[in-house]
């Protein structure tokens, strides 16, 4: 039996896997996690997608017990600002898209739609949003009653197994190494063995698999598995195996940020419960709210802007509270790493693939890794057909990741600077480009957009496409022949319920000093 895990870096991914790995796998397994005490973790990484909560059940946590611990607050959409033309937003909210009579609301919206937002039109978080309120009652109940919370059904269900049965209505952000520590105790409890180390070398046997991680101080530490999770180094993967990396950036040439952690009064603030990209000249800025400070930094690419000039923006964008901030300046490897698993070593985090952080991915494919892994765990034989699995199923997310991330620049209708005029003439996916044909005509349907499981659904991309108003929808034809009434109904429907909801639910901000 192969139960000795050896984990290289704790930053979010060492460590999730690492906890992750002790509640499925218990005293069977044997982890030893090695980290650097001199190479720092990148230390972003703060929104999530909604899934990340079956990360948090499976390891038996409640809200109560790991959100205060991380600054953590609720994520109830992205909010995309400026992609359009100064002073224009829209959210991509975790909220299922209602169907009327066969067609999905968005697309009698856009037929009959009852005003020129088709967000607040067709879903009710836009407004709760906009009112800066939480997605829970201040008994704890869910905003949407229809979910079943403690339904038994769904658990143990990968992410991929849940996709499309139920939209959770809410994510999270936190601070990711607040997280990390948090993590690095739980693991610590249950077992996990953790060195604070360099490695220096990595030892590979005859056939090139790995024997052993060299460290400074703590002699050879070995194992069956080897799991990378040294961020942009790849320090096993990459390095030691020589597994080439596949660059994105002809199709995302965002490869650069610069951060700012701003520490803020959020009692006067007030809390926006989402994440907002707002698009800047060669870039966007993210804002991400925090229970005691705001997360925000500039994406941007370095062959339209200087680092200097990038965060000379940030500064001006977030104003004096930002003044005695030092900046974080990050060089983003925009891509992945060909096979993740490569012989007895898996990548996963930053050391198997990342894109600009526009959807919040990043944890994204550390979970979908990490469940991919346990149940792909390889056996005495090291059949390669878990290897060839898990790497298909890895390789799959990234690469329709990254068409929907590329989506966003191709949809949107901004084109006053060279950065967002090229964002209209770059390659794209081809695959992209035939689908982009199809939902001119036809809105994104579970058929028509990348074929596998990227964690993104059909109303994402409709989302997306209607937002950012650079490319030109109609509504089906068929919708002319069909009577309207139902959807109007429906229209009015989410305008009562918005009506009742923006009454009765507290601010965001006292829901979290309640919870904490
Ligand atoms: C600008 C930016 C914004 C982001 N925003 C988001 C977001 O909003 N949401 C999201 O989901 N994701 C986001 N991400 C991604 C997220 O930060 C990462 O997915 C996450 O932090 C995981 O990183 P990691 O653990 O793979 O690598 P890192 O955090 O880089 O950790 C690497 C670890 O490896 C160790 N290490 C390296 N070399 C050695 C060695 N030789 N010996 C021993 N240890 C070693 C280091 O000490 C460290 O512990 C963002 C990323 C960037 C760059
Ligand atoms: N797996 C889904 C992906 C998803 C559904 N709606 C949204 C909205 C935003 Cl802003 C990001 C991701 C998703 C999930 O996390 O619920």
């Amino acid at each position: 039996m192969l139960n000795r895990v050896v984990i290289v870096g704790g930053g979010t991914a060492g460590w999730m896997t690492a906890s992750y790995f002790k509640a499925a796998f218990g005293e069977r397994i044997d982890i030893t996690l090695v980290e650097s005490g001199s190479v720092g973790a990148v230390g972003v990484g703060e929104a999530t997608f909604s899934d990340i909560r079956h990360f948090f059940e499976f390891l038996g946590l409640k809200e109560k017990d790991w959100m205060p611990a991380c600054n953590a607050t609720y994520k109830l959409a992205v909010r995309f600002e400026n992609w359009r033309q100064p002073g224009h937003y829209f959210y991509h909210p975790f909220e299922q898209m209602r169907s009327v009579n066969g067609f999905p609301l968005t697309d009698w919206w856009l037929k009959n739609g009852p005003t020129d937002r088709f967000d607040k039109d067709c879903f009710v978080m836009a407004s709760v949003i906009d009112a800066g309120l939480s997605p829970r009652h201040r008994d704890g109940t869910l905003i949407d009653q229809a979910f079943d919370e403690d339904g038994n059904e769904m658990q143990g269900l990968t992410m991929s197994e849940h996709q499309g049965k139920t939209q959770f209505p809410y994510a999270y952000q936190f601070e990711a190494a607040l997280l990390a520590k948090y993590l690095t105790r739980y693991s610590v409890e249950r077992g996990v063995k953790h060195i604070v180390d360099d490695v220096t070398k990595v030892e590979l046997d005859e056939r090139g698999w790995i024997s052993a991680v060299k460290t400074a101080e703590h002699g050879d530490i070995t194992g069956d598995v080897y799991i990378d999770c040294t961020g942009f180094r790849g320090v096993l993967i990459n390095q030691a195996l020589e597994e080439p990396f596949i660059s994105y950036q002809d199709t995302l040439p965002n490869d650069s940020a610069v951060a700012l952690q701003v520490p803020m009064d959020m009692e006067r603030r007030g809390i926006r419960p989402c994440t907002t990209a707002t698009a800047q000249d060669a870039g966007w800025i993210w804002t991400i709210p925090l229970t005691g400070r705001v997360g925000t930094g500039y994406v941007y690419a370095k062959d339209y802007l200087s680092p200097e000039d990038a965060e000379r923006t940030l500064r001006e964008f977030v104003g004096p509270a930002a003044a005695d901030v030092e900046a974080n300046h990050i060089k983003m490897r925009i891509g992945r790493t060909r096979n993740s698993w490569v012989k007895n070593c898996v990548a996963i985090g930053l050391s198997s693939g990342f894109v600009e952080p526009l959807e919040s991915t990043g944890i994204f494919f550390i979970h979908h890794a990490i469940e991919q892994l346990a149940k792909n765990f390889p056996g005495e034989d090291w059949n390669p057909a878990h290897r060839d699995l898990y790497n298909n199923a890895i390789a799959h997310v990234m690469d329709g990741v990254r068409e929907f991330l590329v989506l966003h620049y191709v949809a949107a209708k901004r084109s006053d600077t060279q950065y967002w005029r090229d964002t209209k003439t770059r390659a794209i996916p081809d695959s992209l480009a035939e689908r982009i044909e199809k939902w001119k005509v036809q809105l994104p349907d579970s058929e028509s957009i990348f074929p596998y499981y990227h964690g993104l659904p059909a109303y994402s991309y409709m989302c997306i496409l209607l937002g950012m108003g650079g490319i030109d929808l109609a509504p089906s034809p068929a919708l002319a022949l069909s009577d309207p009434s139902a959807a109007l109904q429906e229209f009015e429907l989410i305008r009562e319920k918005t009506e009742r909801l923006v009454k009765v639910l507290p601010k965001a901000y006292d829901y979290f000093t309640q919870l904490g």
